[in-house]
């Protein structure tokens, strides 16, 4: 496996041997890269190869899951959050997620926004209204629903309601937002928006996306990394891995021979 060091780029997440079991079964083989910061980073592969696994050791949400044991070492923030100590509320703080389908709260536009902040301890009502605001705005959404506010949020369409989970998920002003196949329930004008927002959004924050979509990873992505059966197989500048990938097996599943 070859692997990209970045000296100029700053690491937010370097993931050291980390191995992932489900009760017996392995689904991650000693996983070894750095994610670097102000970078979108695409995690591709076949169905099954453990890319939402991965994406959800970055906030350890994969430890819901009783059955799951790791080792190894995520470091994130100089920390390696694998070990007993990890505060999850700071930690989910700092490492946003979108899932696959948009799931906003059974609440108002407003309330979406404005839910995560006052978890976090801020009350008073012109702090959290600035904070809605600039995050509607950073989502291009805020023209769209500023007259609004006080509607539920199901009535959004599909498009609308996947950048208002995004706005939700920056409200704490995380570090890193993780999207686990943001698009693949949208339609191709909610998907172009979304990913023009990723990469405005990349400027102020880290981003790691799950994509089944080789066209999106190749048109946004600045790393990619290439998952098989539980193990990174290449991990390289994404122009890399769409014209000189190293390894046959990342050749082959980017120009469409199985996957
Ligand atoms: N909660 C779970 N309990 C047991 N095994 C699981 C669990 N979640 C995933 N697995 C197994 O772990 C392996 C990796 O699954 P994962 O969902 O991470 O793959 P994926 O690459 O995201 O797949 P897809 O593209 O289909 O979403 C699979 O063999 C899967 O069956």
């Amino acid at each position: 496996m070859k692997q990209v060091i970045d000296s100029n780029k700053k690491e937010i997440f370097n993931i050291k041997k980390l191995n992932l079991w489900y009760g017996e079964d392995i689904a991650l083989k000693e996983i070894d890269f750095p994610i670097y910061n102000n970078e979108i980073t695409a995690i591709i592969g076949p169905s099954g190869c453990g890319k939402s696994t991965f994406i959800k050791t970055l906030n350890l949400m994969v430890s819901m899951v009783p059955t799951v044991r790791m080792s190894g070492e995520i470091n994130f923030d100089g920390k390696n959050i694998l070990s007993n100590k990890m505060d999850l509320v700071d930690l989910r703080k700092k490492v946003g997620m979108v899932f696959q389908k948009p799931n906003p709260f059974p609440k108002t536009i407003y309330e979406n926004v404005a839910y995560g902040p006052r978890v976090h301890g801020i009350k008073k009502k012109a702090e959290i209204d600035e904070i809605v605001e600039k995050r509607l705005k950073d989502v291009f959404l805020w023209d769209e629903v500023k007259d609004r506010l006080n509607t539920s949020a199901m009535g959004l369409s599909g498009g609308q309601q996947q950048r208002l989970c995004i706005a939700r998920a920056l409200a704490t002003t995380p570090d890193v937002l993780l999207m686990d196949e943001p698009t693949s329930a949208l339609d191709p004008i909610s998907t172009i928006k979304i990913e023009e927002l990723a990469l405005e959004l990349k400027k102020k924050f880290s981003i790691v996306m799950v994509t089944h979509n080789m066209q999106q990873a190749a048109r946004i992505s600045d790393k990619t990394a290439f998952f098989l059966m539980g193990e990174l197989i290449e991990y390289a500048d994404t122009s890399k891995i769409f014209s000189t990938p190293s390894d046959k097996r990342t050749e082959d599943y980017v120009t469409g021979k199985f996957g």
